[in-house]
């Protein structure tokens, strides 16, 4: 790649926001190999940025800040790109930058996120002047968590994960994010889940009540993932950090998605720099953040 990216003339900046499961459940798996889900997700402060360059040509390109991300057809910004171009029939291209913060495959969504961004970002260049319900619908065909991504805030998702119902933003309070120093498939996780053999689930129409009651306890309270069992049983580690996130004091902690990231929920600032200063002692992939509230795009169907 002759000049780096960077050095273009950058047009177009669009925030790429990592999500957390609240809830996560499994109900049955499909004959397309997909799950069917219900659960609860919410995008918090840590984000990726993603710019996007003017080319001329119908060229797509992508350069990342990580080492570890894919440059070519494997990212799915790359990806976003080329099906929104084709789909358009797009004659002009763009490079795509992204300034990686999200930590990989680590159940945080940020691969999807990047993808929405990028579509959010190319429909505005390339002027498609497309909804975000359709942009939503070309995600979909990228990745399962990327409609949810395309509007962030938070929802209630079903189907395999790209039904949305819009929920207000949960309580305010601070995320204390965990990431082990390994990484987890979430191909894998879903290949190991055995349905029948589920023995707790959330009950996800109570937390969508206490969400919208704005009942801060209720929500820790109710807050359950199938997957953490599967994971753990996998990593044990994630057992582990879950086990000393709630010693060091947290009002709730769950594996988002397939993991390994553990995160905890924390209303008491105190609470927040005592427990990132003890979990520092161990794990370098420690962050603090807020929840994003209502997201990046306001929407008028929001249920309440
Ligand atoms: C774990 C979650 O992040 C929770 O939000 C999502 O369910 C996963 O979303 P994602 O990474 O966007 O998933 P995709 O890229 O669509 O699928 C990756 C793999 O996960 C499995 N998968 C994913 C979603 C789903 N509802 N059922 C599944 O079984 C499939 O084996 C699939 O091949
Ligand atoms: N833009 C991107 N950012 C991060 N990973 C990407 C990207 N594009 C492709 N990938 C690949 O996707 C895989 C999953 O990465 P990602 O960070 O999205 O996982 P995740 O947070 O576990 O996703 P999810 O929570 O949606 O299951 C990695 O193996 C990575 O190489």
């Amino acid at each position: 790649m002759g000049v780096g990216i960077k050095e273009g003339l950058c047009v177009i900046s669009e925030k790429a926001p990592a999500k957390i499961n609240l809830s996560l459940d499994v109900i049955r798996r499909r004959e397309d190999g997909y799950h069917e889900l219900e659960m609860v997700m919410t995008m918090i402060d840590l984000a990726d940025r993603v710019d996007l360059y003017e080319e001329r040509y119908p060229v797509i390109r992508v350069e990342s800040s990580s080492g570890v991300v894919p440059s070519d057809s494997q990212n799915l910004a790359y990806q976003a790109a080329s099906l929104l171009q084709e789909r358009y029939r797009v004659s002009r291209g763009a490079s795509i930058y992204i300034d990686k913060k999200i930590p990989v495959a680590a159940g945080l969504a940020g691969g999807s996120s990047d993808a929405a961004a990028t579509l959010r970002g190319l429909n505005r260049l390339w002027e498609l002047h497309l909804s975000l319900d359709e942009l939503a619908r070309i995600g979909e065909e990228i990745g399962s968590d990327v409609p949810f991504c395309i509007y962030g805030g938070t929802a209630l998702a079903k189907g395999r994960g790209e039904v949305l119902t819009h929920l207000p933003a949960p309580p305010s309070c601070w995320v204390v994010l965990a990431k082990p120093a390994f990484s987890v498939s979430t191909k894998e996780v879903y290949g190991a889940l055995r349905v029948d053999h589920i023995t707790r689930r959330p009950d996800t129409d109570k937390l969508v009540q206490v969400i919208k009651a704005q009942d801060y306890e209720a929500m820790c309270r109710l807050m359950y993932n199938v997957l953490e069992e599967v994971t753990m049983k996998m990593y044990p580690e994630v057992g582990t950090y879950k086990r000393l996130i709630t010693r060091f004091g947290a009002d709730a902690v769950l594996m988002s998605g397939s993991g390994p990231t553990v995160f905890a929920l924390v209303r008491q600032e105190s609470r927040v720099r005592r427990l990132v200063s003890a979990l520092r002692g161990f794990c370098r992939d420690v962050y603090a953040v807020r929840l994003l509230g209502h997201g990046l795009n306001l929407r008028e169907n929001v249920q309440k």
